[in-house]
């Protein structure tokens, strides 16, 4: 009774339906709302990405790292009024902490150049995969979660950093085959901004607020723009020059407003010139309205953007040369870029590339007797210990429902393990993509 008990979930006696009550205790087995499972198929595509990612990150040379998802969210606190900031999944924890879950990675990355000081020395690159997190209500149905892949230069003040960090991302492109008439990078510098607001002596500290603001240019309308400005304390004339500076589309333009003294246009004018050296200049171009909505980019920043302009941004980034110091630390030059899992896909299935990822297992290997569990189980381990994959078949099941799952797992090869092979030390193969079949001597196998 015990034992059958036990058996059917603690209902005594036979097996019987569940009781009302007991069918009311099913879980909802949906992921919370936002937020994804990675099912086999799904996971095989992630993995993909993510060792492309890594792949990338190898050949420029950078380091991996890594950060808990959960982080104090006084990293994350910044007073110019990021939607990054509205939407943080933050709480109080049972030791009364004010923490977050991580809603991007740079902060991370910051607090442990910092902890890490002299005893590493500059310049860093390293990088980082990791999950990401911001609590947006439901009623846009967009997700709470993403992976992000990050790459960083520390210590570079020059942007032969940035031309390094573009370069990467072009890589990363190539080898899954996405090309210059599929994406483009959008590039500016933050400069720009700055350097009109000092003309109508904005002070600095409004700096990263009308970059927010102005970030914002493409989704909101303009009077809303003009007020947010105007209500930030920028008067109506520099209001008008900023939106003028914003639709200037060429370097050229730009030096001409600008002037040719300023640090923007000669950034710009060297980042052009580099990347145009990689060879990748089909693949940027310059475009003042790009700020990004991050407060605390100082120079250079980018977009990378679908040219059917139907997704959102696929990666973003640029120069934070002050975020280590507002943390406390040196004043360190940093860039970096932050690249999502997700609109990425998207691209790839508008293009017809997302690869074809089927499980491939090498062998199954089966008992026909359950005599010979044991000895089917040291076939396993000596062709697992020759690095080959093996699904060994863990139950007495007919010969049809083996070659059924062998074809469901993509086998390569069946091993059968039976009395009248192993009398003489033999084992069954069967190539299931030729139909060849043979026996052979297990020290024989390979
Ligand atoms: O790109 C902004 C962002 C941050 C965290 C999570 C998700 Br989904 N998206």
């Amino acid at each position: 009774a015990e034992s059958a008990a036990s058996h059917n979930g603690g209902r005594s006696g036979a097996l019987s339906p569940p009781t009302v009550t007991e069918e009311l205790q099913r879980i909802d087995v949906n992921p919370p709302k936002g937020t994804r499972d990675f099912p086999p198929e799904d996971m095989r595509l992630r993995n993909w990405l993510f060792h492309n990612f890594r792949e990338v990150s190898r050949l420029f040379g950078f380091e991996e790292v890594d950060f808990p998802v959960l982080e104090s969210e006084a990293l994350f606190i910044r007073k110019a009024g990021e939607e990054i900031r509205d939407q943080l999944y933050c709480f109080e924890d049972r030791g009364n902490r004010r923490v977050a879950l991580r809603p991007e990675l740079t902060p991370s990355l910051a607090r442990l150049v910092i902890q890490k000081g002299k005893s590493v020395p500059l310049p860093l690159k390293w990088f980082a995969v990791g999950q990401c997190w911001r609590y947006e209500r439901m009623t846009r149905g967009r997700r709470r979660e993403h992976y992000q892949w990050n790459m960083d230069i520390i210590g570079v003040p020059e942007v032969t950093a940035e031309a390094e960090l573009i370069s990467s991302i072009i890589t990363f492109f190539k080898r899954i085959g996405i090309s210059e008439s599929d994406v483009g990078f959008r590039v500016s510098s933050r400069k720009v901004l700055q350097e009109v607001l000092r003309c109508y002596s904005i002070p600095e500290n409004l700096f990263g607020k009308v970059c927010i603001i102005i970030d914002k240019i493409e989704k909101l309308p303009l009077d809303v723009i003009k007020n947010d400005l105007k209500s930030a304390g920028i008067s109506e004339e520099a209001i008008e020059e900023l939106l003028r500076v914003l639709s200037i589309k060429s370097l050229t333009e730009l030096e001409e407003i600008l002037g040719g003294a300023g640090e923007a246009v000669a950034d710009l004018k060297l980042l052009f010139s580099l990347v145009e050296n990689f060879g990748y200049s089909d693949w940027i171009q310059f475009d003042a309205s790009v700020v990004r909505g991050l407060a605390y980019y100082t120079g250079i920043v980018f977009e990378c953007f679908d040219r059917d302009g139907k997704l959102r941004a696929i990666c973003g980034g640029g120069r934070y040369d002050r975020l280590l110091s507002t943390f406390g630390g040196d004043d360190i030059p940093a860039c970096g870029f932050g690249f999502g899992d997700a609109v990425i896909v998207e691209l790839l299935k508008e293009k017809g590339l997302l690869p074809e990822l089927d499980l491939q297992v090498e062998n199954i290997v089966c008992a026909l007797d359950h005599n010979l569990q044991g000895v089917a189980a040291t076939v396993a381990t000596i062709l697992r210990g020759k690095g080959q994959s093996v699904d060994l078949v863990l139950e007495s099941k007919p010969l049809k429902w083996v070659f059924k799952r062998a074809a469901r797992i993509n086998a390569q090869r069946l091993i059968l393990v039976g009395n009248t092979e192993w009398q003489k030390g033999m084992v069954g193969v069967k190539i299931l993509s030729s139909g060849e079949q043979y026996e052979i001597k297990l020290d024989e196998l390979e």
